[in-house]
């Protein structure tokens, strides 16, 4: 489990480092980047895990996602994982789509061939890189996590919050997809990932999850209502009936003007890790 550090900056009172190492769960060499504020020895600092959307690298976020200063201001860690696995002999879309294959894991563990073997991104963010952490960042408190993410990630952020029940004290997401059961870019991935049968996609619908019972502790969310893809692909009005019908506390704002780019969640993004410290300080 030994990690190369491909790169670090000093960046707002902190240090924003990049990382590889070989995943035995995906079967690639795996980066990801950590950005670790400054911290007296000895201390432990919180954990905010934020997924990228479709197409992304870890580089998006740590380029335009604005995270480091609130995150410094806060005292929290901040982990960009990669989307999907990556590298010679990793299946991809046939066409070289970019809502399928590589950059599109949609954080689950596949099922179908070829996409079994490399495409195992639920447990790679569930399992292995948490480990990865803990052994290799000794100020990251494992006992204080979060997560949010963005689009495809704010898929993977809610459905990986509401299955991780007691891991997570609070999750959020930049508009998510909801219900990727019901929507163009789902259906092509659960189908492409896990096959046919609807029944096997339910664990990866954060409504199906809510609809089963699985509850998380607090959730935030915005959505742009000039996204290009609400319609269609996003669908916000299928969560916000999600909680109400279970009763899972949420504030689910639509912000007017905004779309579905960076500039929208480097807009709110200060917010948010200020709305995940303070659940991860209670
Ligand atoms: N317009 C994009 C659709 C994909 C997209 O909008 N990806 C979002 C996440 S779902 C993103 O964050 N893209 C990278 C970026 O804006 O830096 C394309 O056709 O490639």
């Amino acid at each position: 489990m030994t990690i190369e550090t491909l790169s670090t900056v000093r960046s707002h009172g902190g240090t924003q480092g990049v990382y590889k190492h070989a995943s035995t769960t995906t079967g690639t060499d795996m980066s990801f980047a950590v950005f670790v504020p400054d911290h007296e020895d000895g201390a432990k600092l919180p954990v905010l895990w934020y997924l990228s959307g479709l197409t992304c690298t870890h580089a998006n976020v740590v380029e335009k996602g604005e995270y480091r200063a609130a995150c410094a201001e806060h005292g929290v860690i901040f982990i960009a994982p990669d989307t999907s696995p990556r590298g010679e002999g990793v299946p991809d879309d046939p066409d070289a789509a970019y809502d399928f294959g590589l950059g599109a894991g949609f954080y689950v563990d596949a099922t179908a061939e070829p996409w079994a073997k490399n495409y195992r991104m639920r447990s790679y963010i569930e399992d292995e890189l948490p480990s990865l952490i803990l052994r290799n960042f000794a100020s990251a408190d494992l006992k204080r996590q979060a997560i949010t993410g963005h689009s495809m990630g704010g898929h993977g952020a809610l459905t990986i919050g509401l299955r991780g029940q007691d891991r997570f004290r609070s999750v959020s997401a930049f508009s998510p997809i909801v219900a990727p059961s019901r929507c163009p870019w789902g259906e092509k991935a659960l189908t492409g990932y896990l096959g046919d049968d609807r029944e096997d996609w339910h664990a990866y619908d954060a409504c199906a999850l809510l609809d089963q019972g699985l509850r998380v502790p607090d959730l935030l969310v915005d959505q742009g209502d000039a996204d290009n893809f609400r319609a269609e692909q996003l669908k916000t009005e299928l969560l916000v009936e999600a909680c109400e019908r279970n009763g899972q506390k949420a504030d689910i704002r639509m912000q007017p003007g905004y779309d579905h780019s960076y500039y929208f969640i480097s807009t709110f993004m200060a917010e948010h890790v200020a709305w995940h410290a303070e659940r991860l300080k209670a």
